[in-house]
């Protein structure tokens, strides 16, 4: 099974108005293979604006949506919203969101269903802390997450899974390769028994955590890594590029 291979660039709360136009012309200036999805998260105020600017070739995500199309739900955004502005993804469940909003699984598998429900493709995000890893834990930690999205959803058409160890997020401290490909390959496994040998060979697993123009070519060679999912290297256009071109 071939899978599209998968580059995010999740900017997080970063940029002005300043920066993301500049952002926009530099990325309208890269050269985005057939071979490979690229999507780009900038924050809430600037997805309007970018889905604008930017050339067609690039898909814009927003970093968060809420469950419900529209109320009195003060600072929220629906994906019945994002679709109305032409954004076709949202990155769910990132570890900053649980960690510092308090999401759960339940809350991340509730919000995916409802993206998805509305048409709006997911990159459904999980990923073990430090002190997981240590205790030995990791696998029971990443497939907890991705079964709170698991119990929620039929159709995993549209959606990505995104493997962010936290500790190597924006640390410089990366995966190696086969600490990455060992996560993949367990997730790809629970997907397997769990739903089906289909949606585990079909779904995509990329990974995120201090990806960067230096080390995402020897990431990329492994077989269950998909793509990626790039923080701080997506906001310096020749780094994201060399990312996007990096599985040969
Ligand atoms: O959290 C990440 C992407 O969602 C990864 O961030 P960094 O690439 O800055 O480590």
């Amino acid at each position: 099974m071939v899978r599209k291979f998968f580059i995010g660039g999740n900017w997080k709360m970063n940029g002005s108005v300043a920066q993301v136009k500049s952002l926009v012309e530099g990325l309208n200036g890269v050269d985005i293979p057939s071979s490979t999805d690229v999507v780009v998260a900038p924050p809430f105020i600037y997805v309007d604006r970018v889905r604008t600017h930017l050339k067609r070739e690039i898909g814009v995500a927003a970093q968060n949506s809420y469950v419900k199309a529209s109320g009195a739900y003060t600072g929220e955004i629906s994906p019945e919203q994002l679709k109305d502005l032409d954004i076709d993804w949202v990155i769910l469940g990132h570890s900053e969101r649980r960690e510092y909003f308090t999401e759960s699984d339940d809350f991340v598998g509730e919000k995916t269903a409802h993206a998805l429900a509305a048409g709006v493709s997911v990159i459904a995000c999980v990923g073990e802390k430090l002190e997981e890893r240590e205790a030995g834990t990791t696998a029971q930690v990443v497939t907890r997450q991705l079964k709170g999205v698991a119990d929620k959803i039929k159709d995993w058409t549209n959606v990505v899974v995104a493997y962010e160890p936290v500790w190597a997020i924006g640390t410089g401290k990366v995966a190696t390769p086969d600490q990455a490909e060992e996560v993949h390959v367990t997730l790809r496994k629970w997907l397997a028994d769990n739903v089906s040998k289909e949606v585990a060979d079909a779904t995509r697993i990329i990974y995120g955590g201090s990806v960067n123009a230096g080390n995402a070519a020897d990431l990329a060679t492994k077989p269950n890594i998909d793509g990626f999912l790039v923080g701080g290297a997506s906001l310096k256009v020749p780094d994201f590029s060399t990312i996007i071109h990096s599985r040969l």
